[in-house]
């Protein structure tokens, strides 16, 4: 017998973020909605048609870890900026809580919210949202400003971002005189200056030409493997929230339509519109070895190479093809299952195959 493969779940650490029934209702006697079980229950055309709303956040409910990277996708219009400004009540819910340390935001006051917002979060927007009249410097330590912090320690803490993000010798530039990416850059150091909790991030990068994105991405990669901060990161890119995301959330219509990891999506499919989304995704570069190793057969002889189960496809490929004895996959010593040229060119060979629709189990083979 093979091990149950445990697949790593990131719910399982205390949450910093507990978002429970979250919804946001545009339009006339929005409340009655999520109270109205068969007004809740209807789709965004009969909901508009019957009552002239629009539910852009729809019955939410997840958690975000400690210094976890969560991605919110979706197409245009499926309630991601929506969601992420009810986090911090810049748009106000319809119903449902939002726990932040153990504190709910819903029945927060003002003043209490205020100082929430500028010490504990922080935006960084699409349109970077600088303000052209300040030097780069000057918009770093802006926050700073606000929070009453002194001079000295503002030029301090906006140098020390500054060139966290890579921007040194730019300081007394104006937004102005900087290409997109540089001014993506700002609005990074400045989100950072304030030492915030939870970084959220909308559509940051959209505006910015493919390569420069990358870059950002790759950018962003980097800053939270040194600054370790949580991150909640919309996106309607699927590259981009496979590239940055612990966790993807996809929301469809206000909904959720599945929440996991990359792997999670890629590999099992919550129904055909998570499948259709992601259908091009390169298979080979998601899925790891735990989702395609099998039991071994009882003549194979259990002689050839170790990988652990979270090597990727794409690395192992050469090796499982070089090999004339299945590679075990093993974790702490135990034999989790085996893999052979088959289980790899289902992957390699077809990136598109629906192999993993056609398992009995939603989860990783056991
Ligand atoms: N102030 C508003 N009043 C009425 N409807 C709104 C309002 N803001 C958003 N909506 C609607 O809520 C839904 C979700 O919008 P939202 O902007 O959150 O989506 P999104 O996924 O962020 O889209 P995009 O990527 O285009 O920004 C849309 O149908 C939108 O038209």
């Amino acid at each position: 017998m093979t091990a149950q493969l445990e697949y790593p779940d990131v719910q399982d650490s205390d949450a910093l973020l507990s978002i429970q029934g979250l919804w946001k209702v545009f339009g006339p006697k929005a409340q009655r909605v999520p109270r109205r079980p068969e007004l809740a229950a209807l789709d965004r055309s009969a909901l508009h048609a019957k009552t002239g709303c629009t539910a852009a956040v729809r019955d939410l409910s997840f958690d975000v870890a400690p210094g976890e990277v969560f991605v919110v996708m979706g197409l245009s219009g499926s309630g991601k900026s929506t969601l992420v400004r009810c986090l911090t009540r810049l748009i106000e819910p319809t119903a449902g809580s939002l726990i932040f340390e153990g504190e709910d935001l819903v029945t927060a006051d003002e003043k209490r919210l205020r100082a929430l917002r500028r010490s504990k979060f922080s935006m960084v927007f699409q349109h970077f949202g600088l303000l052209p009249h300040r030097k780069v410097i000057d918009n770093v330590s802006y926050g700073l400003e606000v929070r009453g912090e002194s001079k000295p320690d503002r030029r301090r803490r906006a140098q020390e971002v500054i060139d966290l993000v890579g921007l040194r010798g730019n300081e007394q530039l104006y937004p102005e005189q900087l290409s997109g990416g540089m001014q993506q850059r700002v609005g990074l150091a400045r989100a950072l200056a304030n030492d915030p909790d939870v970084l959220l991030f909308d559509e940051p990068f959209s505006a910015l030409d493919p390569l420069i994105r990358r870059e950002m991405q790759n950018e962003v990669g980097r800053l939270h493997r040194e600054v370790g901060k949580t991150m909640v990161f919309i996106t309607h890119d699927l590259t981009e929230a496979l590239k940055l995301g612990d966790r993807i959330l996809l929301m469809r219509d206000g909904a959720a339509v599945q929440l996991g990891t990359g792997d999670e999506l890629v590999g099992a499919p919550a129904d055909d519109y998570v499948r259709d989304f992601v259908r091009d995704v390169p298979r080979a570069d998601v899925l790891t070895l735990r989702w395609i190793a099998r039991d071994p057969r009882p003549d194979e002889v259990l002689d050839g190479p170790e990988l652990g189960p979270d090597v990727l496809v794409r690395e192992a490929t050469r090796l499982v093809l070089e090999s004339d004895r299945p590679v075990k996959v093993v974790e702490g010593g135990q034999l989790l299952g085996v893999i052979g040229d088959e289980e790899i060119l289902a992957v390699v060979a077809d990136p598109a195959d629906s192999h993993w629709s056609a398992r009995p189990s939603d989860r990783p083979a056991t």
